[in-house]
């Protein structure tokens, strides 16, 4: 078994070796706690017939963990100066390649069937540059992938809203955007001592599992993602009242408004923020008809 790469011994060596800087813009805060690494990977429920894919690999902390329990690691790397390290860290691993780009750019569908499809199942598996978390795993569900889930490390205020039940604080469009596709779970909470350097927010590791099917039936999906941002525009406000304005020509259909949300059941006086899924669902295909 290799040395861990993730100690704060071994980091500082691997850092001062090749007189690394971190950039704060590119989210750099490494993990230097081989448990924490071990457990993430964990709950990625592993084998050797599975891939995974990593964002960030950084100096390989995760990515050895990840080399070590699947069949096969591809990770995506946006820090050019981080390539030789990598190169240097992962040597021991002959199932690991590093793609050199930016996540957000990558055609990953195209990695997956170009290089991953002899696997019984594909995780994404990461710990996230903060500052684009969201973006990324809109496009990593938007880009439909045939993955089996994810386990990702991010800010514990953005895992608390992507996990969140309605009529909770943290409940919103994003809570929906991401329960559409996969069952979200909070698996850890992770403290700042973890990471070199630390970071200013508190952390948790988030585990999301795609559904066969989304857990309600729509007739458009952009159109009920739309109605679910549209009821959210200001919280505090009543559903009617959000519809109206984010609708095209909401305030001169207030009336049919009204009675799509009557026929399904939803007071137009509740709040966004008290829907469930299956209830966004349902009136965006009442109101589609109408509006898209
Ligand atoms: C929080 S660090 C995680 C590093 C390592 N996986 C660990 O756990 O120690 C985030 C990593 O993502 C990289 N990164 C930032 N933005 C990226 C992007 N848009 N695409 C790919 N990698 C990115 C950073 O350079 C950094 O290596």
């Amino acid at each position: 078994m290799q040395k861990d790469i993730a100690t704060p011994i071994r980091t500082q060596e691997i850092l001062k070796k090749y007189g690394f800087s971190f950039k704060k813009s590119l989210g750099q805060n490494f993990l230097i706690d081989p448990n924490i690494l071990r457990n993430i990977v964990s709950h990625a429920d592993l084998t050797k017939n599975s891939a995974a894919i990593e964002i960030g690999p950084g100096i390989g902390a995760l990515t050895e963990n990840l080399a070590r329990e699947a069949g096969k690691v591809v990770a995506f790397e946006i820090d050019q100066r981080l390539l030789p390290v990598l190169a240097d860290t992962l040597s021991p691993y002959d199932n690991v390649e590093i793609i050199h780009g930016d996540i957000l750019e990558a055609d990953v569908k195209k990695v997956l069937e170009e290089q991953l499809a002899d696997y019984e199942d594909v995780m994404v598996v990461a710990n996230l540059p903060y500052y684009v978390t969201t973006p990324i795993l809109l496009k990593l569900l938007m880009d439909r992938l045939p993955i089996r889930g994810m386990v990702v490390m991010m800010q514990k205020e953005v895992a608390d809203r992507i996990t969140a039940k309605p009529s909770t604080k943290a409940y919103g469009s994003l809570s929906i955007a991401i329960q559409y596709y996969m069952k979200a779970e909070v698996a850890m909470t992770v403290p700042k001592t973890v990471f070199m350097p630390q970071p200013n927010v508190d952390s948790a590791v988030i585990k999301l599992t795609r559904y066969e099917k989304p857990p309600v039936n729509v007739i458009d999906e952009d159109f009920f993602f739309k109605v679910s941002r549209g009821s959210f525009v200001q919280r505090r406000k009543t559903i009617i009242n959000n519809l109206q304005s984010s609708l095209p020509n909401g305030k001169e259909k207030k009336d049919l408004i009204v009675q799509c949300l009557e026929k399904v059941n939803v007071d137009p006086i509740r709040r966004g923020e008290t829907l469930s899924i299956e209830e966004f669902g349902r009136l965006a295909d009442e109101l589609y008809p109408h509006f898209h």
